[in-house]
């Protein structure tokens, strides 16, 4: 019988040649630095299978990474404020990979020395002009894992809204740098997004997936 006559399973048993390699681990074996930019390298990989075969992957690396740690943050920030709704604050700006404005949680890439928390509450402070007290911090999660081995910290921001230096923010951004800000009220999230797209921005994955994850929450 060929492979194209067996069950679904039991061809993926039989491609590998043996059932026991596919309990086994993919390893990483070299990586090859292929062409390198200011922003960005591309790399070949080299790992090994779970069969022990070897196999090659292309991904995009950050050149300006400073150690082991995380590429940059995300901020989530939730911003309080008596007499309103509690609300998260996005930014809007434009990205010429996408050739069209994203719609993003503020976010930056760590500067050398600089801990994710202290990241959080700066880059919070330049896209947007808001402060923020950090509240929780994730451990370094990837963004496209095909794609790159860009990863970053996910910081909880909580900014009160009724102090004097969050009662008129200014942004400080550098010239390189043109960021709309705006604040959607948590129970109108998804549909917000939604919104954006139908228009053609392009929602970020990170803050559609929080958009449809508060919806769930709302629902039990
Ligand atoms: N992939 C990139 N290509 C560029 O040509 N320039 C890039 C890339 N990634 C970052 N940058 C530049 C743009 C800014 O001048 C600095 C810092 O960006 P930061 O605000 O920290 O992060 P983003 O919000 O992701 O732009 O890096």
């Amino acid at each position: 019988m060929t492979s194209a006559g067996l069950s679904g399973a039991k061809r993926h048993m039989e491609d590998s040649g043996d059932s026991e390699a596919r309990t086994g681990r993919s390893q990483h074996v070299r990586n090859e630095e292929i062409a390198k930019a200011k922003w960005l390298s591309l790399n070949e990989i080299t790992y090994k299978d779970p069969t022990g075969k070897e196999r090659k992957w292309e991904a995009v690396y950050r050149t300006t990474n400073t150690g082991d740690g995380a590429d940059a943050v995300v901020v989530i920030p939730i911003i309080k404020q008596s007499q309103k709704k509690d609300s998260l604050i996005l930014v809007k700006q434009y990205r010429p990979p996408l050739k069209a404005y994203s719609i993003e949680f503020p976010a930056g890439l760590i500067d050398k020395g600089e801990s994710p928390l202290e990241c959080a509450v700066r880059e919070m402070k330049e896209e947007t002009g808001y402060t923020g007290i950090p509240k929780d911090c994730s451990p370094g999660i990837s963004l496209d894992p095909g794609l790159s081995s860009s990863t970053v910290n996910m910081v909880t921001l909580e900014i009160n809204g009724d102090v004097p230096e969050n009662s008129n923010p200014q942004q400080h951004q550098d010239d390189t740098e043109f960021i709309e800000v705006f604040r959607v009220p948590k129970d109108e999230f998804l549909a917000t997004l939604n919104k954006c797209s139908a228009k053609g921005d392009v929602v970020h994955s990170v803050v559609y997936a929080y958009a449809v994850a508060l919806v769930q929450m709302a629902k039990q």
